[in-house]
């Protein structure tokens, strides 16, 4: 899948602003950003439900709706889908059967965990086996692609990690899988690469354990004059620094290096040195790109 310098505006709204991106056969990625980033539009044109302001999708060489109609191209709605007095079993061989060249029933069911849940009545699943159902469906077909929005939003823990392994099993198949996400433990855990995004555009682009890396900042403050901000900021470590209420803030990636350094230069006084708030981390990342 090929994104090429997409946008979509609403009105004044930029909710995806010049994202480019290609994901390769095989990979799981994380779409990892705060409410408003821009997931769900980007997600909408990756699936032709909207239409770009300007630049353009390419799924397997051709538009989305090319790729759905081919049957290769699946996404799973994050709500309702699911046909009432039908049984789990009925639902996915309904479905199936609309396409052409359908997983076998048994395997789906197996695929998304359902298999003790086979005869159960559509509308006496839990939360969490519903949105397995909706995995279901999403599989039935042998997509080569599945797009998911924020699939575990409305689960509790037990039930997200069900539906994780559901579907890395697919993953596992060599499929492509890309999902939405706020949660970084989320991204970090289930993709191999974790795209950041933030207003719209691409913030960070990396393997999980780069952007963890990126991510696992500190800050270390200290009360001293503002005006001692910028020769902080050349400290060892140290990516940024902010003077507040009579203290400087820095953030940075060696805290150990700073705090010695700090304590050279003599400011030492009331130091703190505190893990980044994960707000702090999208902000750093957002700074990486700029
Ligand atoms: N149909 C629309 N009309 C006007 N503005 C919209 C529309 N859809 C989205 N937006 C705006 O575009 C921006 C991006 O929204 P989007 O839903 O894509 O973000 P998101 O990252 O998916 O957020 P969330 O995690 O809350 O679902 C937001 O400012 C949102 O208010």
């Amino acid at each position: 899948m090929s994104l090429g310098d997409l946008t979509k505006h609403f009105g004044t709204v930029r909710a995806v602003d010049g994202l480019s991106l290609d994901i390769p056969v095989g990979q799981t990625v994380a779409l990892l950003g705060r409410n408003g980033a821009g997931k769900s539009t980007a997600i909408g044109l990756m699936l032709g439900l909207l239409a770009p302001t300007s630049g353009g999708v390419r799924i397997f060489g051709g538009t989305p709706e090319a790729a759905i109609r081919a049957g290769r191209l699946a996404a799973m709605p994050q709500e309702g889908g699911l046909v009432p007095r039908t049984t789990v079993a009925e639902l996915v061989g309904f479905v199936s059967r609309t396409y052409r060249t359908p997983i076998p029933v048994p395997e789906v069911l197996a695929a998304a965990g359902l298999e003790e849940l086979a005869g159960r009545r559509v509308e006496r699943l839990s939360g969490g086996q519903a949105q397995r159902l909706r995995f279901a469906l999403a599989l039935a077909g042998d997509p080569e692609l599945i797009l998911l929005d924020e699939p575990t939003a409305a689960l509790d823990v037990r039930a997200r990690r069900e539906f994780w392994e559901s579907m890395r099993a697919f993953a596992a198949r060599g499929r492509t899988v890309l999902f939405s996400t706020h949660y970084l433990e989320e991204a970090d855990e289930y993709a191999d690469r974790v795209v950041v995004i933030d207003k719209g555009r691409v913030a960070a682009d990396g393997t999980s354990r780069e952007i963890k890396r990126l991510v696992s900042l500190t800050t270390v403050s200290v009360t001293a004059d503002a005006r001692r901000a910028a020769a902080m900021e050349r400290l060892p470590g140290v990516t940024s620094a902010r003077a507040r209420d009579g203290r400087v803030h820095l953030r940075t990636r060696d805290a150990d290096a700073t705090v010695m350094a700090l304590a050279g230069t003599g400011a030492v006084r009331d130091i703190e040195v505190a893990p980044a708030a994960l707000e702090d981390a999208f902000i750093a990342l957002t700074e990486v790109d700029a």
